[in-house]
């Protein structure tokens, strides 16, 4: 099989299962079985991925589909994205079928791309590209006009394996620290090697998004992790602290919020090593058969295993609360399937659309399965906020992302039912007897999926019930009280049901506290982060909220006696962070 049977295989495979190139790549059985090069299907896939939106135009207008039957659309987007946009074009003999398939009709597709880049408004090739690796640009001052992308590249130290010490001695002893993220972001083009510590998630990096360490032994050891800085909050807010019970992580799959989880748990372990209050486990649920054999392959590499149970296919609403191993689980993170609308292009862990062209001309872009469904508000999915939801299909949880040309009507029903679902999930969480602290997440911009599903999880019946309220900003562990993006408050007073004029006391729902206590990332902002939400929730009933000296909240019990007695240990922490 050809590199390029290869690719087109799983571009397939990463539109039917939903699972992400690298992982098809690199850790599948039939990962094994790949005869090309890695490091070079990897490259292919991914970049064929990223421009499939553009490609499957120039694919699908140029009608090659229809004249040449031997090429699949997949298969003509590889060919085409080599065609056109890699420096070695075509790495197969002119005279070879696939190549000549698509090299005789260069001229018509090169016309299609030259009108396709200028819809999109973009002089050069070269702009289109930096649009599409980051979309918003950024001039870097060395070379006139010359734009780079603003995302870097996120590396977590994983320190279940290792420390940012040793990566920083070891690693990135070549690289030069630079203090500002900019910097990094500079670098980008030039491939400059310098890092940034990140200042509010300890043991994160961010490196120039053009270098590439995914074949270095530490990156194949599971010593580093790509992870988007976003996707580093919910488990650093979600705090998981040494003898203080157990966590269910419930939509697990890949697994970086599990693996990064088990690394924070570990670390106040370490730090709880003198007396008796260590432990606690984690339990990974996931639904998908397929993602779940990821996370399984993911823990173990991570090195997380020994404290991590993985719950292969299970269905996080079908555990019940009630259960014996649900018993002592006091924190949850829920970072559950949504419309993936803050997920940046190049972010290859995230998971990237993967576009088809049609198979008949003047039909601009083929998207996935049609699904018709009637048109319905989100808002009004999530009300009565304390009547159970309405019946989610299930293969609407797994939706792709955003695209483009959905139409206003069909966006709002599926953001209605993405809600509905998530709000399902949060209840249940909610109903665990034994919890005290739940992290609710999304990569998803839209407040239906983030702000909207926070005040009706509130309002529930089982919020109301248990006592659960937001984790305040001031709770929150350092980093995260820290940082300056906040919930969108006419957000959460629209959901509230009244609008943001000086009073901000709802009725049930303090919108100022609530938009506070919710944090929020911009996808291509200056932070360099993916479109981001994340909230906490926590109880009182029963114990009271203290402070555990990491700048955050450790559970008290009703007499007063702390559970945590991290106070100085803490600033480790804190000192990672220059
Ligand atoms: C956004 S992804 C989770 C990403 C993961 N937390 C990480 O950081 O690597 C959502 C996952 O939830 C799974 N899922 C969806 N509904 C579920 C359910 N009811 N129970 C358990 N898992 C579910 C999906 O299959 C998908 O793998």
């Amino acid at each position: 099989m050809s590199l390029y049977h290869e690719a087109a295989s799983i571009l397939d495979e990463t539109r039917a299962k939903k699972c992400s190139i690298k992982s098809l790549v690199y850790t599948t059985k039939k990962g094994k079985e790949w005869k090309s090069d890695p490091k070079a299907l990897f490259a292919l896939s991914t970049e064929a991925a990223k421009w499939s939106e553009v490609l499957a135009e120039v694919v699908g207008r140029s009608g090659v589909l229809g004249v040449e039957r031997t090429l699949s659309p997949t298969l003509a987007l590889v060919l085409t994205y080599d065609l056109f946009l890699s420096k070695r074009g075509i790495a197969l003999p002119a005279s070879h079928g696939l190549n000549a398939a698509v090299s005789k009709h260069k001229a018509r597709l090169s016309a299609e791309l030259t009108k396709a880049r200028l819809r999109r408004g973009c002089a050069t090739i070269d702009e289109l590209r930096v649009k599409i690796n980051g979309g918003s640009v950024l001039s870097d001052g060395k070379e006139g006009q010359r734009k780079v992308p603003r995302h870097p590249r996120w590396v977590r130290i994983n320190t279940l394996k290792t420390t940012l010490e040793e990566q920083l001695a070891g690693q990135f002893a070549q690289w030069q620290s630079v203090p500002t993220l900019r910097e990094v972001v500079q670098a980008a083009s030039s491939r400059e090697q310098v890092y940034h510590v990140d200042e509010h998630i300890p043991n994160l990096i961010a490196i120039p998004s053009g270098a590439d360490i995914t074949t270095s032994v530490a990156y194949r050891t599971g010593d580093l992790i790509l992870q988007d800085k976003a996707s580093c909050f919910p488990a650093y807010l979600l705090d998981p602290q040494a003898g203080k019970g157990d966590v269910i992580d419930a939509c697990a799959a890949p697994g970086n919020k599990t693996t990064h989880l088990a690394a924070v748990l570990a670390e106040s372990n370490a730090r709880r090593e003198t007396d008796n209050a260590q432990g606690g486990k984690i339990i990974a649920c996931e639904k998908d058969a397929a993602r779940s054999e990821t996370l399984e392959k993911m823990i173990k590499l991570a090195g997380a295993a020994e404290v991590v149970t993985v719950k292969a296919k299970q269905d996080f609403t079908k555990l019940p609360p009630t259960a014996r191993v649900a018993a002592n689980i006091t924190a949850l993170l829920l970072d559950p399937s949504c419309s993936g609308s803050g997920m940046v292009g190049r972010d290859e862990d995230s998971g990237i659309t993967v576009h088809l062209p049609s198979t008949t001309p003047d039909v601009p872009t083929v998207r996935g399965k049609k699904r018709k469904r009637p048109a319905a508000t989100a808002s009004a999915a999530l009300q009565p906020s304390a009547a159970p939801p309405p019946a989610v299909s299930t293969t609407e949880e797994e939706l792709p992302p955003d695209s483009a040309d959905d139409t206003a009507e069909k966006l709002t029903a599926r953001l209605a039912n993405l809600a509905a679902f998530q709000l399902r999930l949060l209840e249940h969480a909610m109903a665990f007897p034994a919890a005290r602290k739940i992290v609710y997440s999304t990569c998803s911009i839209h407040p239906e999926e983030n702000e909207h599903v926070v005040v009706a999880a509130l309002r529930s019946e089982v919020a109301r019930e248990m006592g659960w309220r937001v984790l305040r900003r001031s709770e929150q562990v350092v980093g995260m009280r820290e940082w300056h993006l906040r919930g969108q408050r006419d957000e959460v007073a629209a959901a509230v049901g009244f609008e943001v004029d000086g009073e901000t006391k709802g009725l049930e729902v303090d919108v100022k506290e609530v938009s506070e206590a919710c944090l929020r990332c911009d996808k291509h902002g200056e932070d360099g982060t993916m479109g981001f939400f994340v909230v906490g929730f926590v109880r009182d009933v029963g114990e009271t909220l203290a402070s555990n000296g990491n700048g955050g909240v450790g559970l008290v019990s009703g007499d007063g006696e702390s559970y945590d007695d991290t106070n100085g240990d803490d600033e480790s922490w804190e000192g990672f962070a220059d």
